[in-house]
């Protein structure tokens, strides 16, 4: 059967990755999507913000809004302190097979379902109280909605930090004018490129303040 691209970049990773080395894991997924096929993982510039921006935030708790094939994750997963968890959402079921094959990273738990399913169960099924970094990287359309159901279920607390990608492309216009119009969110606008490309496009913080 035909491989997917997804199932192309796993192998490149297996053979060019260090196993444990989530650095070594980055460098391979940048390099075939840079040189072979590209792919929609966040990428080396934009994941420079990322670090930057998750640092800063020092979460015990992040929850990931898109999958994909793991990159985000793993990019995360590495600067976490002892003891922090990743909760990452994929909806697509082969991305979530592809992500558990490319690192099983201790702490890093992928939750399979549509965003909205997950969120609603965070508390109940997965013990959650408050979130304190939330990447969303999934799908323009559900970043309003899914940010409002946070707000509407105690999900966020204050100072909460929402980075959210591809606020310019391929753009979540709805969600931008939300978070910089509502007194409850600090903004921040990180410019910088589409992975891998020179189209505009950047990251959005969005900070709650309870
Ligand atoms: C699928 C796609 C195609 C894009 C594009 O314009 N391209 C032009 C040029 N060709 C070469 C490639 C691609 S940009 C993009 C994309 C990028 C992300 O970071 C995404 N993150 C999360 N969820 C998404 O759906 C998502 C889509
Ligand atoms: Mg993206």
């Amino acid at each position: 059967s035909s491989r997917s691209k997804e199932q192309r970049i796993l192998d490149f990773v297996l053979k060019h990755a260090v196993p444990g080395d989530p650095t070594s894991v980055l460098n391979a997924i940048d390099k075939y999507c840079s040189q072979q096929e590209w792919a929609m993982n966040v990428g080396d510039e934009k994941g420079l913000i990322l670090d930057r921006v998750l640092q800063e935030a020092s979460p015990s708790l992040v929850l990931e809004l898109g999958t994909y094939c793991w990159y985000s994750a793993v990019r995360m997963a590495r600067l976490l302190k002892q003891g922090a968890q990743i909760l990452t959402v994929e909806f697509n079921r082969n991305n979530a097979d592809i992500a558990h094959q490319i690192l099983q990273f201790a702490g890093v738990q992928v939750l399979e379902g549509s965003s909205e399913e997950v969120i609603r169960q965070l508390q109940k099924k997965h013990a959650v109280d408050t979130v304190d970094f939330i990447f969303i990287d999934h799908w323009k359309d559900r970043y309003l909605p899914d940010t409002k159901l946070m707000e509407e279920l105690g999900l966020l607390r204050k100072g909460t930090v929402i980075l959210a990608d591809n606020v310019i492309f391929p753009g979540a216009p709805d969600y931008l004018q939300y978070v910089r119009s509502s007194p409850k969110y600090d903004c921040t606008y990180y410019p910088s490129h589409l992975e891998y490309l020179d189209a505009e496009d950047g990251l959005e913080k969005a900070v709650y303040k309870g």
